[in-house]
C-alpha cells in the first residue's frame, strides 16, 4: 500500500504532493514500482496535528481519487469521516482506510456496509492532538487486541461483511516506541483473530528512536527507509496481509527477499 498524503502537514512528506500534478505523478510512480493499492489521505494524522474540516479534506482527496480511478489504479481513502469515505468510493476508490476504526464517525461502518468496500480498522484512542496522553497500557497487545475486537463487533453489527475487514495495530497512534515493538513482536496475536493484518510502520518515530545517533538524536524520517523495509520483510515473514509505506520500491524488494527465503527449497 503506497502512501499518498495530499496534505501540507503529514509528518514525513507533508506538502510534497499537495498539487494535483505532483500527487498524480507520485501515485503513478508508486503504481509502476509495484504498489497494489494507493492510499490517499487528505488530513494529517501526525501527533499534535490540527484537524481540517470535511470540505477541505474532500477538496484535497476527490480530484485525485477521480483521476487515479480513471487511470485504473486501486485506491484506498485514508479518512475518519464517513462522508469523505462515501464520496471517495463514489469517485472510484475501492477501500476505506479508517485510522479510527469507525470510532470517529458513527456513520462510517454504515458506509462500509452499504458500499461493501474492504474496511481497514486501525487501533486508535483519539485524535492526534491528544494521542500521546492516551498511550497508557498495562498489556498493550491484549488491550489493543480487545479494543480492535470491539471495533470488529461494531462493524459486523452495522452489516459489514467479515471478509471485508482488515485489522491494523495502529503503530504510533497512542503508542510509545516500546508499545510499537511489542505489537510487531506479537503480530500473530492479531493474525490469530482471523482477519488480514495491515502494518503501517513507514518512517515512524519508533524507527527514528531505534536509529538515534550517539547523542541520542533520533534519525529523521527521510533516513528511516531501510528500517521501514526491514519491518516490511519481517511483517511479510510473520504473515501480514500488507504494509503501508512511503517508499514502495524498497519495501517491495524487502518483501521479495522474505518470500524467496521462505520458499527456498533444497533445489
Ligand atoms: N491503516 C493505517 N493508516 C495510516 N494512516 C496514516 C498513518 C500516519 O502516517 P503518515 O502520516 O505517514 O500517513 N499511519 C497509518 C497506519 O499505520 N495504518
Amino acid at each position: 500500500m503506497g502512501v499518498l498524503n495530499v496534505t501540507p502537514d503529514s509528518f514525513s512528506d507533508g506538502g510534497r504532493y499537495l498539487s494535483r500534478e505532483d500527487a498524480l505523478a507520485h501515485a503513478h510512480a508508486m503504481w509502476r514500482r509495484g504498489a497494489d493499492i494507493i492510499d490517499i489521505g487528505g488530513e494529517s494524522t501526525r501527533p499534535g496535528s490540527q484537524r481540517v474540516d470535511a470540505e477541505t479534506e474532500t477538496a484535497r482527496v476527490l480530484p485525485v481519487v477521480r483521476a487515479l480511478a480513471a487511470d485504473g489504479l486501486v485506491l484506498s481513502v485514508d479518512t475518519t469521516r464517513a462522508a469523505v469515505a462515501a464520496a471517495a468510493i463514489e469517485a472510484g476508490a475501492q477501500v476505506i482506510n479508517d485510522v479510527s476504526g469507525g470510532l470517529a464517525d458513527p456513520d462510517m461502518a454504515k458506509v462500509a456496509a452499504e458500499t461493501g468496500a474492504p474496511f481497514v480498522l486501525m487501533h486508535w484512542r483519539g485524535h492526534s492532538k491528544d494521542m500521546n496522553a492516551l498511550a497508557e497500557y498495562k498489556d498493550v497487545v491484549a488491550e489493543v487486541r480487545d479494543e480492535l475486537c470491539a471495533r470488529v463487533d461494531d462493524a459486523l453489527a452495522a452489516g459489514v461483511a467479515t471478509e471485508a475487514i482488515v485489522l491494523d495495530p495502529g503503530l504510533g497512534f497512542a503508542k510509545r516506541a516500546e508499545h510499537d515493538w511489542a505489537l510487531l513482536h506479537s503480530l500473530d496475536v492479531f493474525l490469530d483473530l482471523g482477519f488480514p493484518v495491515l502494518v503501517g510502520a513507514s518512517r515512524k518515530r519508533f524507527l527514528g528512536r531505534l536509529l538515534a545517533d550517539a547523542e541520542g538524536e533520533p534519525r529523521p524520517p527521510s533516513g528511516r527507509e531501510v528500517a521501514t523495509a526491514a519491518v516490511s520483510a519481517l511483517a511479510a515473514q510473520a504473515g501480514a496481509w500488507g504494509v503501508r509505506v512511503h517508499d514502495v520500491g524498497a519495501s517491495l524488494d524487502a518483501v521479495k527477499v522474505a518470500a524467496a527465503w521462505r520458499e527456498a527449497s533444497g533445489g
